[in-house]
């Protein structure tokens, strides 16, 4: 195991072979963690996103847009900004709240995690509020975010956020890691686990439905917060023949997201077809905030893997993919 927590970037990366700091001008450094054969993810430290997930064939995970505006202060379009402390337009924040824009740091002296033996490669990062963020979001906490590489390519993120207000107040916040999936063809694709869920409907102002019994398919537009979901949710692609299970804990929502034709149209750093290319499946906490009183800490992780599917006579049998 090796952690990105070196005294400088230099000593970090000639201390282990797994984990690589690269300089880069602009405010985009990057970690970048190997595991078995081409295995690797890249992490940068503006907005503490990871920005590239690739698997032992050293095919990419993840979906970046081809128009993604690498140029800080915006978001990069793809990998999994983080979106702290307000998830959308839920709350007075700028959409997403400001993690995603901030300049995070490498984390000398990370309160010890669990060990956990499955962990080739692992990064600690850092984010604690600038006078700016104070004034607009008046409130002192320290980020941690762990990001590990396990030696068969799971990638996981585990985050903690703690309350350091001084003066006894509490804070609340909403939370997602917006995950964006590199898949083959969207309407090739089906996620299973959240069929029979309620959901927030953000196309509807919002609104409160129920999700029928069958697996999610796409053939529009989708932007819905499914409710107190189960701890593990499935996206199948067939063509692809492979299957992501993400697996989450301290995180009872699951934001779905894939913006079609028109509202691809609309972004300027997204390409006009690349929805049919990504789909977002987003861990969250967004119906019931999070709130924290001073001293007090919070931990929310998710875990990915990618793992081969095979389709059968129109069936996958979603008890293997969910249950293993
Ligand atoms: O363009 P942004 O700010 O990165 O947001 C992209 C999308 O992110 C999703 O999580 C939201 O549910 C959508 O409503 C939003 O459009």
């Amino acid at each position: 195991m090796a952690a990105a927590t070196p005294q400088s970037p230099h000593q970090q990366q000639s201390s282990s072979p797994f984990v690589e700091y690269i300089r880069a001008p602009g405010g985009l450094d990057k970690v970048v963690l190997r595991g078995s054969r081409s295995c690797s993810v890249e992490i940068r430290l503006f907005g503490g996103q990871v920005t590239s997930w690739k698997n032992d064939h050293g095919e990419e995970l993840l979906f970046v847009s081809s128009k993604a505006n690498f140029k800080p202060p915006k978001a990069f379009r793809g990998g999994i900004p983080i979106c702290f402390p307000q998830f959308g337009s839920h709350g007075n924040l700028e959409q997403h709240g400001f993690a995603r824009n901030r300049l995070w740091t490498i984390d000398d002296n990370p309160p010890p995690l669990p060990v956990n033996p499955a962990i080739r490669a692992f990064a600690d990062l850092i984010l604690k509020p600038t006078e700016d963020d104070l004034k607009m979001w008046p409130h002192s906490f320290e980020y941690r975010l762990r990001i590990a590489l396990g030696a068969l390519g799971d990638l996981s993120l585990t985050s903690r956020i703690r309350n350091t207000n001084t003066g006894g107040r509490p804070f609340s916040y909403t939370f997602a890691y917006h995950t964006y999936f590199s898949v083959s063809d969207i309407s090739e694709v089906r996620v299973e686990g959240l069929e029979t869920m309620d959901y927030l409907d953000n196309m509807k102002n919002k609104d409160r439905s129920t999700e029928q019994g069958d697996a999610i398919v796409f053939e529009s537009e989708v932007d819905k917060v499914y409710l107190a979901t189960p701890s593990k949710v499935a996206i199948i692609d067939h063509e692809k023949k492979r299957t992501f299970v993400l697996t989450k804990e301290g995180l009872p929502d699951a934001v779905v997201w894939n913006p079609w034709d028109k509202k691809a149209k609309a972004m300027q750093d997204f390409g006009d077809s690349e929805y049919k290319h990504m789909l977002c499946v987003e861990p969250a906490a967004v119906e019931k905030p999070i709130t924290l009183k001073p001293g007090e800490e919070w931990k929310g992780r998710m875990g990915l893997s990618a793992v081969p599917s095979s389709y059968c006579s129109g069936q996958l049998d979603p008890l293997k993919v969910l249950h293993g």
